[in-house]
């Protein structure tokens, strides 16, 4: 007797091959997917606990967003069409110095949590004060987290220093050592706000303990401009150079990119997050995705924070990346719609350095799995259940969750946050910000 079959119109496993099963089934036990069962005869030979049978949906590996400021969803909305460093320098940081408490960071993270599984991500990666807040949210919620401990060399509400910041997160790492689905990593900020000497040390720590880092990178043209103007370096050849760009390291953003950039990124086998939605509001400028997977790049998808989204919606992130890579590279043929797929779920397990675990439904891997309906008359007919993921799907479509074979999401009814005190505690949070704003 195994734990669970589940019986869907649609599996997309995503790897090892582009192909859509039709009318099969997915056999679930202790957490880990232990067979795609490609026809009605295959699944009857096992027996199960719990049958679920999604009979207009299409299953695929719940999403990953490799980039996110998880409690930034309670400044969503509050500094609308402003540049990066206006938004950043005089309203979102000065803002953040008065009310980012563990508070802040506990509420607005278990928000993010609900919308991102609402919205079919089971993973994602996190960069923002108080990270034991966030992590105590994804171990409570049952979400899979990353969560990248933010080190700055200047005071922030969390940390007094850059080396403040290092003590409490490898203080967080020890913590975190024991569980499988939260791993906690290095998030130096930016080339602006951290040195050579802070950068050096992250890359000492990295290579001796294996540990990730995540860094944002070349967000704008300004910032290339000016570290050139100042360092004579480019970001990325510092990076380089302080032994930080290797296949630990995932590089946030990366608009403002040459044909040198493009191939430190490929030989040092570097992960690029691309965050369209963020850069194209925020008027950063245009990764060019198409032309990085094509010199090999690993590059995966993220949202950034939900105060420059505003939405932590990656299905919609899917489409806005399809879209925009077409317009930028001025070929319609650039990221098909399973390309995107994969740059949402399995190159995002790559870039968090998590693809032995999820990223797609092979057997032996977590059952973190996404069921969305695509029954509705938006997407009627039906010619290509990827091509509609992507093309007409959204967040809302989804019906399920499961993370490590845990049902998160039940018939869009989250099963381990209270959505009523969740909306009560944003609610409260906007007319303590309006009071004090
Ligand atoms: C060190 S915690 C995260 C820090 O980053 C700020 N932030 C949010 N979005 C961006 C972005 O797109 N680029 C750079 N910094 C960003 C956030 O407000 C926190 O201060
Ligand atoms: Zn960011």
């Amino acid at each position: 007797m195994i734990d669970t079959l589940i019986h869907a119109r649609w599996i997309i496993p995503v790897v090892p091959e582009q192909k859509v099963y039709e009318n099969c089934s997915l056999a679930i036990d202790k957490g880990k997917i232990i067979g795609l069962l490609p026809s009605p005869e295959a699944a009857a030979r096992f027996e199960a606990s719990e049958e679920i049978h999604l009979d207009q949906h299409a299953l695929i590996p719940g999403l990953i967003n490799t980039h996110n400021h998880a409690a930034m969803t309670l400044l969503r909305g509050f500094a609308d069409d402003r540049p990066l460093m206006e938004w950043l320098e005089n309203h979102i940081w000065p803002n953040e110095r008065k009310w980012v408490d563990p508070e802040f960071a506990t509420d607005g993270s278990r928000l993010a949590v609900a919308e991102m599984l609402r919205s079919g991500t089971t993973t994602f990666s996190d960069q923002y004060f108080f990270p034991e807040a966030t992590a105590q949210v994804a171990r409570e919620t049952g979400v899979r987290a990353q969560i990248a401990f933010p080190v700055i060399d200047f005071p922030t509400p969390w940390s007094r220093n850059s080396e403040d910041a290092l003590q409490k997160g490898l203080a967080l790492r020890d913590d975190y050592k024991a569980n499988e689905r939260i791993d906690v990593v290095f998030a130096p900020h930016a080339p602006y706000t951290v040195g050579d000497a802070t950068l050096e040390r992250i890359a000492v720590y990295a290579a001796e303990a294996q540990i990730a880092v995540q860094m944002h990178l070349h967000e704008t043209a300004t910032e290339v401009e000016r570290a050139l103007a100042e360092t004579g370096e480019r970001p990325t050849e510092r990076l380089l150079r302080l032994g930080l760009l290797g296949p630990q390291t995932l590089c946030v953003h990366m608009t403002a990119v040459n044909e040198r950039d493009i191939e430190l990124l490929q030989s040092s086998g570097a992960h690029v997050a691309h965050c369209p939605r963020s850069n194209l509001k925020l008027a950063s400028g245009f990764c060019p995705t198409a032309r990085l997977l094509q010199a090999g790049v690993n590059v995966a998808l993220g949202t950034d924070g939900a105060a420059s989204n505003n939405s932590l919606d990656l299905f919609t992130e899917a489409n806005t990346a399809a879209l925009l890579a077409k317009a930028v590279s001025g070929d319609a043929a650039a990221l098909p719609a399973h390309q995107v797929l994969a740059m949402a779920t399995i190159n995002g397990a790559r870039a968090l350095g998590i693809d032995q675990i999820t990223g797609s439904l092979e057997t032996g891997k977590s059952a973190d799995l996404a069921a969305i309906h695509l029954g509705q008359l938006e997407q009627q007919p039906l010619h290509d259940p990827v091509s509609q993921l992507i093309y007409t799907a959204a967040g809302h479509n989804v019906s399920d969750v499961w993370v490590a074979g845990r049902r998160l999401l039940r018939d869009r009814q989250l099963q381990t946050i209270n959505e009523i005190e969740v909306i009560q505690r944003a609610q409260q949070w906007r007319a303590r910000i309006a009071g004090q704003a």
